[in-house]
């Protein structure tokens, strides 16, 4: 009988970072906090060079905890500052481009809101992560998706690939997600706006997974 792997958390960015160093400082707290799987640099809007100070800055401190680093969006920028993958939704390069631009080892996701039948040809397509939400409101994303935690079991069940639940998760109500069998949970207010800090939102979401 094999074990489904724990659930691990997937960290996005706040949409915008007036301060990068203040914000290094915390993802440094966070990452040394506990288990993370990855970090999205996701910044909207920004403009290249933004984004490109921004991995430069954020980059080493995750590789500096073994933490993969996924850029939003941008497959042609991943690529170019090194990124381990990328993440595309419906309004960015497909699956497959992403794949050419970023070869065979990078790890592309997709997002595929509610919807079993995006999420089955985005794996078609050669994804290494499918991505279910929002679960919850949230303020980070305008967004009407709404799953129920159901897609996760049916798809974790069924299909090899791991997924991602994401949108409004906080320790406080990602349980039900963990229990439906996300493979990461992907949170951005839920860790950075946490009213005892990113490190203790890390630290709890750790201790649910467990
Ligand atoms: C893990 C994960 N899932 C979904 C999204 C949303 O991506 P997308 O649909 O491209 O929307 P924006 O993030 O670009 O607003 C994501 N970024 N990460
Ligand atoms: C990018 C994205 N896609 C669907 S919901 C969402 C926002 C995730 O951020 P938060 O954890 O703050 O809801």
């Amino acid at each position: 009988m094999t074990s489904k792997a724990p659930c691990r958390l997937y960290l996005i960015t706040p949409p915008a970072l007036p301060d990068l160093d203040a914000f290094a400082a915390d993802l440094e707290a966070a990452l040394g906090a506990g288990d993370v799987g990855a970090l999205q640099i996701r910044l909207k809007p920004a403009g290249d060079d933004q984004v490109r100070a921004a991995v430069r800055r954020l980059l080493p401190v995750a590789h500096a905890h073994g933490v993969a680093v996924i850029l939003n969006d941008r497959p042609d920028l991943a690529a170019e500052l090194g990124c381990d993958g990328v993440h595309v939704g419906d309004e960015d390069p497909a699956v497959d481009a992403a794949r050419r631009i970023l070869g065979p080892d990078a790890m592309i996701g997709a997002t595929c809101r509610d919807s079993r039948h995006a999420a089955m040809e985005a794996a078609e397509a050669g994804a290494d992560y499918v991505a279910f939400g929002a679960f919850f409101p949230t303020e980070t994303k305008d967004t009407t998706a709404r799953p129920e935690p159901e897609i996760l079991t049916i798809w974790q069940e069924t299909m090899a690939i791991p997924c991602v639940a994401i949108g409004g998760i906080t320790v406080d109500n990602a349980r039900p997600l963990i229990e439906a069998g996300a493979d990461f949970l992907a949170v951005s207010a839920g860790v950075w706006r946490h009213p005892d800090g990113p490190a203790e939102a890390v630290r709890r979401f750790n201790a649910l997974m467990g």
